[in-house]
């Protein structure tokens, strides 16, 4: 079965999911509409050039209201509101909402009950989903029946979950602070600016290649969500002046002291065994940008755990912010497009 996707938004993650279905015919989706208030001109020249990750690995051309990306048609529209995207017109099953304006179940909600379409995947730690679906975590909680807008959290909260999830299930986990430092995002500014940043705290405004600054994101509620076990949590964040590549860190207790080894060997096993695909593993010495086109959730750094004698842990992962998370995107698409209820009109009787 392929999913028909429609990604409002074609940004940095829309251009993100994109190019990985284009590598990768077999994952089961097919992006058949795009929308977003820019060009098909633009749209199609976004895809090609692209500062971080180098020209487009195909072809890409704007043909009327297509992208030709690899000879496969993507319908394009351009709409403002989400109300009026028709995407039931080119059959699309879940809508991935990637504008980063509509992060509210209710705004996310009306690509069904206005355009057409089944499902709502929202990329970004939305207001109010319906569910919120970590890999590896609480995934397999999706029940059709009531989840029509899901979102999978934020790449930060990807990140940390994956590895806390191992430690819990392994050790114990407690007392648990979190801490992440993300790679420059799109609405941060190039110089200072009191306005149009649409964030309540105003460093966020603040020019974003001259500092390290603090955000108030919530990622150790979205960690709690997707692995209630985990009792309290407190969490720090940090936007950094990379161009990509982010970093995870979490520290707590465990139930028994561990060491460095038996942690490095958890991840290890969770990587190669259940784990796999969602959680990577390197023991080379590693910086920010070597973690670039990544797919992981979360690509676990050895090299930064760290154990006291009374059951203190701290551990690293690092991830492509924009690659890793996009990957979730379209798993937590294709999970919900595959377990999409058959129409009626589809429904095939066989004679007694
Ligand atoms: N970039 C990352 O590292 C990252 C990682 C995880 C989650 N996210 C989340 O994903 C969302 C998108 O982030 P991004 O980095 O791709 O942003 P972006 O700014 O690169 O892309 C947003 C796109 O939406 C389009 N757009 C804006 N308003 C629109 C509207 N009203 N209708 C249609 N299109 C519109 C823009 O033209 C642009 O192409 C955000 O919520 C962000 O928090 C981003």
């Amino acid at each position: 079965m392929t999913v028909a996707i429609g990604i409002n938004g074609l940004g940095r993650i829309g251009r993100s999911l994109t190019r990985i279905v284009a590598a990768m015919p077999q994952t089961g989706v097919e992006i058949t509409a795009v929308n977003d208030i820019a060009s098909t001109e633009k749209l199609a020249y976004g895809l090609r050039r692209d500062s971080l990750r180098g020209s487009f690995p195909g072809t890409v051309t704007a043909r009327g209201e297509y992208l030709v990306v690899n000879d496969r048609l993507i319908r394009t529209f351009h709409h403002e509101r989400p109300e009026r995207i028709p995407w039931a017109e080119e059959g699309v099953d879940v809508v991935i909402e990637a504008t980063g304006r509509f992060r509210a179940g209710g705004a996310a909600r009306s690509h069904i009950s206005h355009g057409g379409a089944r499902k709502v995947v929202i990329s970004a730690s939305a207001d109010d989903p319906d569910a919120f679906l970590v890999f590896g975590a609480n995934h397999n909680s999706y029940n059709p029946a009531v989840h029509d807008v899901v979102s999978p959290a934020s790449c930060g909260v990807n990140a940390l979950t994956v590895m806390a999830k191992v430690l819990l299930d392994r050790f114990g986990l407690r007392s648990v602070h979190t801490s992440v430092m993300l790679a420059t995002q799109g609405w941060q500014r190039v110089q200072d600016a009191s306005v149009g940043t649409s964030r309540d705290d105003p460093r966020l405004g603040r020019a974003s290649a001259d500092s390290i600054i603090p955000h108030n994101h919530v990622v150790g509620d979205l960690v709690r969500v997707a692995l209630p076990e985990i009792g309290e949590m407190r969490y720090s964040y940090y936007c950094v002046p990379t161009p990509i590549g982010s970093l995870a860190e979490i520290s707590g207790m465990t139930d028994r002291p561990v060491t460095v080894e038996e942690i490095n060997r958890a991840m290890a096993e969770a990587a190669a065994g259940p784990l796999r695909g969602i959680l990577a593993y390197d023991p080379d010495p590693t910086v920010s940008i070597d973690v670039k086109n990544n797919p992981a959730s979360c690509l676990f750094d050895p090299s930064g755990t760290q154990t006291t004698a009374d059951g203190g842990v701290k551990v690293r992962g690092w991830f492509d912010n924009e690659w890793g998370f996009s990957n979730r995107l379209l798993d937590l698409a294709r999970l919900v497009g595959e377990r999409l209820p058959v129409p009626s009109s589809h429904v095939s009787w066989s004679a007694a």
